[in-house]
């Protein structure tokens, strides 16, 4: 969503109005007159503006016809000190969006921006899949994967665990020509290794021992559609040699069968671990990251995109609420949205939602207060990463090394159990099996752990 312009030649009103558009999680930027307002209009679209009336240079009446003129359908919010009923009767038909009369509180503002927003955003809430998106980074990946979504590459989605990595799939999946057939998801680790290539290729009866009825494949199910490979570093070998073999003929034949099935599906695939890496290591086919790295895509971990950390905190707090069934939206009080920009989100969006979860739990009334979060205290990963000089193989190389220090510090705090720890990062038992073992290989992790 673009930003909200605010124009307002009064310093403290202003920094009061921009205190409180941020504590909402909302982007802005500000200029003290219309002239201004307008300049900064032709440079970058924006949402919403939120105007004084009187103003020396150019006044919000004024400004008010040129963003008529120039920029229809950019709703216009009015502010005047000296507010009487035949001026306001009047803006309102000029076309404002709102009329509001000095002094009043921030949660009035609040309250007539937001419908005004969600009506330019076509209503986030109603479609609880759809990423949300508010810092640059992250509108950029979408726009991206918009792009990427209307043609038929394989796509691969990079990024720490808890991104949102599946979410994106979903997108892509609801964007591309395929929306109106099915979307089949498996997860690579989460399937045991003897049963993952029945799963996925499907099996006639007596295959195999409890092969009792024929079953149609993840492949089969996704046919016309999209099937996504989770964790795809998590494929044994042999099966990643049948998985490009179907990739390249769009043919599937089931186990035990002899009818060879045409199809076609389109795959995208995610990973948490640096692909070149694992192919480095042997751990997977280099053909078949040819084939599935069409088009890679990552998201960058929480802590790299901050303007996305409030407002999809107030996502998902709507999200949990109506599942709860609580009537009334706890806000945010400012001291939990200072908590939750500090915090470092080690596990990324996954870990937000947790600690909105709980705290949709423990909070009384209808705020939600620094005491009703609770969130795991850091791990030293350093909160501003230093994005420019860490590219490329650099970056990857310390995301790794900071994975490893969250590792240890959860096998630390379970006291070395790993089903515990596993849970604790948010990852299956395999894949933190895998993780330990490449640390034992690096030589970061005691041989006994
Ligand atoms: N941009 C977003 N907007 C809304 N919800 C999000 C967003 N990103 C993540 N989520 C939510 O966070 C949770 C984790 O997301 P998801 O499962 O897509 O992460 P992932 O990167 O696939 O994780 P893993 O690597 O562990 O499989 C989900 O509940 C998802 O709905």
């Amino acid at each position: 969503m673009h930003p909200i312009l605010i124009v307002e030649d009064d310093a403290d009103l202003r920094e009061a109005l921009e205190d409180t558009l941020s504590l909402e999680g909302w982007s802005y930027i500000s200029a003290e007159n219309g002239q201004e307002a307008l300049l900064k209009m032709k440079k970058q679209p924006v949402s919403l503006v939120v105007s004084d009336v009187s103003m020396p240079v150019m006044d919000g009446h004024q400004l008010l016809n040129a963003i008529q003129e120039s920029w229809q359908g950019i709703p216009v919010v009015l502010m005047t000190a000296f507010g009487s009923i035949d001026q306001a009767v009047e803006a309102m038909r000029q076309g404002v969006a709102d009329y509001l009369v000095k002094p009043f509180d921030p949660e009035v503002l609040v309250k007539v921006i937001k419908p005004l927003l969600d009506a330019q955003s076509g209503s986030k809430q109603a479609s609880p899949d759809q990423p949300l998106v508010e810092d640059p980074a992250s509108r950029e990946l979408l726009q991206l994967a918009s792009r990427v979504a209307k043609s038929d590459a394989s796509v691969m989605i990079g990024g720490e665990s808890g991104t949102g990595k599946e979410v994106l799939a979903r997108f892509i999946h609801n964007e591309s020509g395929r929306s109106a057939k099915p979307f089949i998801a498996i997860n690579c680790a989460a399937i045991p290794e003897s049963l993952l290539e029945a799963t996925l290729f499907g099996y006639e009866k007596g295959a195999f021992t409890g092969a009792s009825a024929s079953t149609a494949g993840k492949f089969e199910q996704a046919d016309g559609g999209t099937l996504l490979l989770d964790e795809i570093t998590e494929m044994p070998l042999e099966l990643q040699a049948k998985l490009l073999r179907v990739l390249q003929e769009q043919e599937v034949e089931r186990l035990g069968g002899r009818k060879v099935l045409k199809l076609d599906v389109r795959v995208l695939a995610t990973s948490n671990r640096n692909l070149k890496q694992a192919v480095a290591d042997g751990l997977f086919r280099e053909d078949l990251y040819y084939r599935l790295n069409v088009f890679p895509l990552a998201w960058p971990p929480l802590r790299s995109r901050p303007a996305d950390i409030v407002p999809l905190a107030n996502f998902l707090i709507a999200k949990h609420a109506q599942r709860m069934g609580v009537k009334k939206l706890p806000a945010l009080h400012p001291e939990a949205v200072k908590r939750l920009k500090e915090h470092s989100w080690p596990g990324n969006v996954r870990e937000l939602e947790n600690v909105v979860q709980r705290a949709l739990i423990l909070a009384t009334g209808d705020k939600i207060t620094l005491q009703s979060l609770v969130i795991e205290a850091d791990v030293s990963v350093p909160l501003e990463e230093p994005k420019a000089e860490l590219t490329g193989e650099a970056l990857k190389d310390d995301l790794w090394e900071q994975e490893q220090q969250m590792i240890l510090e959860a096998l630390k705090q379970e006291s070395g159990r790993k089903k515990e720890t596993a849970e604790r990062l948010g990852i299956s038992p395999r894949t933190l099996r895998y993780k330990l073992a490449r640390m034992r290989e690096e030589g970061c992790l005691d041989q006994n752990l």
